[in-house]
């Protein structure tokens, strides 16, 4: 069956002209031999990206997810190839209803009829490994129910299995094949795809951003997100809360129902920079599909988020990375761009800081050619991350992944209002995290947070201590400074008992002499 997939796959690769991509890239004569050999006076009138793109479709709904991760690693891939996997699309047909329905039972362990009160049988969307459902629980609670497409873990195994023994030979032969990290990539692929076919990873990333924006009452009328019904819900099944909003690239619809635009684009950026310097949290598949805004009275204009199959998280040394990078960015301080660089490790020790500032300045400055609020802060990211690649950085996926969110926020707040100045919107973030890190409540939360440690640790103290003077290598030198300790404090008591003796005698005298004459 493998065997057959791959005859398959190398026919389908063969017939878009993909085998002259991998034999052009290996300078090499027999390459360039079968390079001839295999065209055989074929000659191709759509550019590679647009070939590799459709030769993608056809071999199906793992190779469509595939590209679209890779469409993200433009640090990787070349511009033309990645835009055009980025218009990679899921043209799949609904699985049979009866299968969504088989599943559920299967999976919930009950009958249809007693799990919903009603279950509407026509999908309401379907994508490549899931579809929607819309039902309504007994209590009268309108649900979408996601179902994860039967079969897929099989498919994507022999799938995965054959990209890792294809990544080995690129990685081995294609002489610019280890830069590629083709290993890796598939690699990253994989937990990418495993964690999306697991529905409960998605419906745990829900609920956390759900606790993370109901929480705080001022975030509150920023961003809705649904309620996850877990009872309902499993590795195969998501049950979450139904959200009527409009998608937000409907905007003269939008504008009818009296949405304030501008006020909207301005809120995209804001909730985006919540999610990620307050909570190092996002939700990172913002394409317009997944994003609604609610008509309803009580909630109305907010933003309604669905999909949560992608989010990234970021540590403190990432969002403290970025906050300072854009931040010394806008000052085109690229002095300092560098130097955090090489005071984080990012690069190596010894990079000479001119070189690495040359470097920045280079990428940066043409930015600067246009007004403040026409500035991409993705496109930035994104040159720099290139740039610190020449200076042997390993950019970390979930930076990458942050940039490209950060891209497709950018487009689709200028779509909304074209007038959007995103660093107004985005420094006073920066500028409010920075002071929280290095002010004094930042002082004062740090220490909170350690204080949980010292509990433990200081009562412990003196055990810790008696146990490292106990080490046999502490202990002769320990012995040696105590020695050297008490022999002088010896030679401080005997001089005491002399400086005493003196004193006494002298004190004697005065009296014998002086005072009792005067009496
Ligand atoms: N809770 C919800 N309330 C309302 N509509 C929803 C909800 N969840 C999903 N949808 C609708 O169903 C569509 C598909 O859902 P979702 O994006 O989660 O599926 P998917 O298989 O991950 O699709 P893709 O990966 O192509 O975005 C969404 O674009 C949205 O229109």
């Amino acid at each position: 069956m493998r065997f057959l997939r791959l005859i398959r796959i190398t026919f389908i690769c063969w017939r878009y002209g993909l085998d002259e991509l991998l034999l052009e890239s290996i300078h090499h004569p027999v390459a360039t031999f079968l390079m001839k050999m295999t065209r055989l006076g074929r000659k191709y009138s759509k550019p590679r990206g647009e070939r590799l793109r459709e030769a993608l479709e056809t071999l199906g709904p793992i190779f469509v997810k595939f590209g679209q991760v890779l469409s993200t690693r433009r640090d990787l891939v070349p511009h033309d190839i990645a835009d055009e996997l980025a218009l990679l699309q899921d043209k799949v047909p609904p699985f049979a209803s009866e299968k969504a329905v088989e599943m559920i039972e299967k999976s919930l362990g009950k009958p249809l009829n007693e799990l919903f009160a009603e279950f509407n049988l026509t999908p309401h969307a379907s994508a490549s490994v899931a579809q929607v459902h819309i039902a309504y629980l007994f209590n009268g609670k309108k649900v979408a129910v996601k179902v994860l497409r039967p079969g897929m873990l099989s498919v994507i195994e022999k799938d995965l299995a054959l990209m890792r023994s294809f990544a080995s030979l690129v990685q081995r032969y294609i002489p610019d094949g280890k830069r590629l990290k083709p290993k890796e990539v598939v690699a990253e692929f994989d937990q990418y795809l495993h964690d999306e076919l697991d529905l409960q990873v998605e419906a745990a990333n829900c609920s956390q951003l759900r606790r993370n924006f109901i929480n705080d009452p001022k975030r509150a009328g920023l961003l809705l997100v649904p309620e996850v019904f877990w009872e309902y819900s499993s590795k195969d099944v998501f049950t979450m809360e139904w959200m009527e909003g409009i998608p937000i690239n409907r905007i003269d619809e939008l504008k009818a129902h009296g949405v304030d635009i501008a006020k909207l684009a301005r809120m995209g950026v804001e909730i985006f920079f919540t999610q990620v310097f307050d909570d190092g949290f996002f939700h990172a598949d913002m394409h317009p599909g997944n994003i609604l805004v609610s008509l309803e009275e009580k909630t109305f204009g907010q933003y309604i988020a669905v999909d949560f199959g992608i989010v990234g998280s970021l540590s403190e040394f990432d969002k403290n990375y970025l906050a300072q990078n854009f931040l010394a960015f806008f000052q085109r301080d690229y002095r300092r761009v560098a130097q955090l660089h090489i005071e984080s490790g990012w690069v190596p020790r010894d990079t000479r800081e001119e070189l690495l500032e040359g470097a920045v300045r280079t990428v940066c400055e043409p930015h600067f050619d246009r007004p403040l609020s026409e500035i991409s802060l993705g496109q930035v990211l994104m040159r720099l991350f290139q740039t610190s690649r020449r200076f042997n950085v390993e950019i970390q996926p979930q930076l990458v992944l942050l940039q490209k969110t950060l891209l497709n926020i950018e487009g689709m707040g200028r779509e909304l209002d074209p007038n959007l100045d995103l660093w107004q919107t985005a420094k006073p973030f920066l500028e409010k995290w920075m002071w929280q890190r290095i002010g004094p409540q930042g002082f004062a939360s740090r220490l909170k947070k350690e204080a949980a440690q010292w509990s433990g640790i200081l009562p412990a103290l003196p055990r810790l201590l008696q146990q490292n003077l106990s080490k046999e290598d502490y202990s002769a030198e320990i012995l040696k400074a105590l020695q050297t300790l008490s022999a002088e404090q010896k030679q401080r008591k005997r001089l005491a008992w002399v400086g005493t003796g003196i004193a006494l005698a002298s004190f004697a005298m005065v009296v014998y002499f002086v005072v009792l004459p005067m009496l």
